[in-house]
């Protein structure tokens, strides 16, 4: 199992759903980082269940403790080891599962592989593990936000057959949807509600804005900026798509449509979505994410036994009826790893050595 992520700065995350915690290291973050526990809380408090009626009604506080690596709230340069206790665990709610996999969760493949399946609430496979991963991340937000004025900024751009469009970031943070336009939000609301109701649930999109990046991080040609974002994404638990910029509508455009014209000014547009041949161009980053709908829905489905007879199964336990809206503060976090772990690779290389070249800031447009 593959457990980490990063190279000069890495997490590593431990943990399962109904184990007795959860938690992340973090190795390889500079010293003198100032640190607060309340910092690291602040964002797990973003991504927690049980906070609204729309989300899984367990109720985690997801209290963190930093172990190690901090010292006066200050980062030494050692590891830094952050953990979650599980508090809220309804093991009994999955007893039907222990010999019966829920179709499109992990359960088959788990159990075709390690042949010992923790079937506790989904195991390791279950999305209480990206707390870790936003306590993890929250270190580098820090990181990349002190020393270069950097942000990673996500919301929920699509829930089902609801596209709603950008009004503005100060609405993100103030509603249960991380929706950035409120007048969204009764749609967003009754859609919601109906699924609930029936026991189905949502796909999602979301929308990662990445701003304020140094010209020339990324890593070409098989680290690329593009396809390490793309993996980050990738690897967290249901995404199926990654675009950066105009992402897979590029493959309907024209070459005249599609490249951004540069003036000394900076870019005219932004339809590489901040990235070319894998370096950041220095205009925002942006990036879509698609999620599936959830899995576990209270729906019946066909099914089979591990001794592979049929079964009708549905899927008790608490779950989220659209995994796009808790999955903003995860989005950002492991986005932050990586371009975290960039800067640090970027300040061994020419372009920051000798900044009066290259270290101009392009106008930079969000899309
Ligand atoms: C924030 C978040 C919350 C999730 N909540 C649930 C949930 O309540 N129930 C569920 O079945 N899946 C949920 N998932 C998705 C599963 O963890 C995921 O589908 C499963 O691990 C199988 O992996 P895959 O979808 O990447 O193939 C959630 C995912 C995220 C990112
Ligand atoms: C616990 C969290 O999310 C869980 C993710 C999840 C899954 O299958 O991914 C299934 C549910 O677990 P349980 O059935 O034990 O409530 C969610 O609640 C969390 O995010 O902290």
């Amino acid at each position: 199992m593959h457990n980490s992520i990063g190279k000069l700065v890495s997490i590593t995350i431990f943990g399962e759903s109904h184990g007795c915690i959860v938690g992340c290291l973090v190795d390889g973050c500079p010293s003198n980082l100032p640190l607060y526990n309340n910092e690291v809380q602040q964002e797990l408090d973003r991504r927690k269940p049980g906070k609204s009626a729309y989300v899984s009604q367990r109720s985690e506080k997801d209290n963190v403790k930093i172990l190690s690596g901090v010292f006066n709230n200050k980062t030494t340069g050692s590891p830094i080891t952050l953990v979650i206790e599980n508090t809220d665990c309804r093991s009994n709610d999955y007893f039907n599962l222990k010999e019966a996999f829920r179709p499109g969760h992990a359960d088959y493949t788990y159990a075709q592989k390690y042949k010992h399946r923790d079937y506790r609430g989904g195991g390791r496979a279950s999305a209480r593990v990206t707390a870790a991963v936003v306590a993890g991340g929250s270190v580098s937000k820090k990181w990349i936000r002190l020393n270069h004025g950097s942000q990673v900024k996500g919301y929920l751009s699509v829930l089902k057959d609801i596209a709603i469009p950008f009004i503005h970031w100060t609405y993100v943070n103030n509603n249960c949807f991380f929706s950035p336009n409120i007048s969204y939000i009764t749609t967003l609301s009754k859609q919601l509600l109906s699924l609930i109701k029936t026991g189905n649930s949502a796909g999602s999109r979301l929308a990662l804005i990445m701003t304020n990046l140094p010209t020339g991080i990324g890593e070409p040609l098989f680290n690329k900026l593009d396809a390490s974002i793309a993996c980050g994404l990738m690897s967290l638990n249901a995404v199926k798509n990654v675009d950066i910029g105009s992402g897979y509508l590029s493959s309907s455009k024209t070459g005249l449509e599609l490249n951004d014209a540069l003036t000394p000014d900076g870019f005219l547009s932004n339809h590489s979505g901040g990235i070319l041949g894998g370096l950041s161009t220095g205009s925002d980053i942006v990036s879509f994410i698609s999620i599936k709908p959830t899995s576990s829905i209270s729906l019946f489905k066909r099914s089979v036994s591990d001794n592979n007879k049929p079964v009708f199964l549905r899927t008790k336990g608490r779950h989220d009826p659209c995994i796009g809206i808790r999955a903003v503060p995860v989005a950002e976090a492991i986005v932050c790893v990586i371009i975290m772990d960039f800067i640090l690779h970027f300040h061994f290389s020419e372009g920051y050595r000798n900044s009066n070249s290259h270290l101009v800031h392009p106008k930079a447009y969000m899309y």
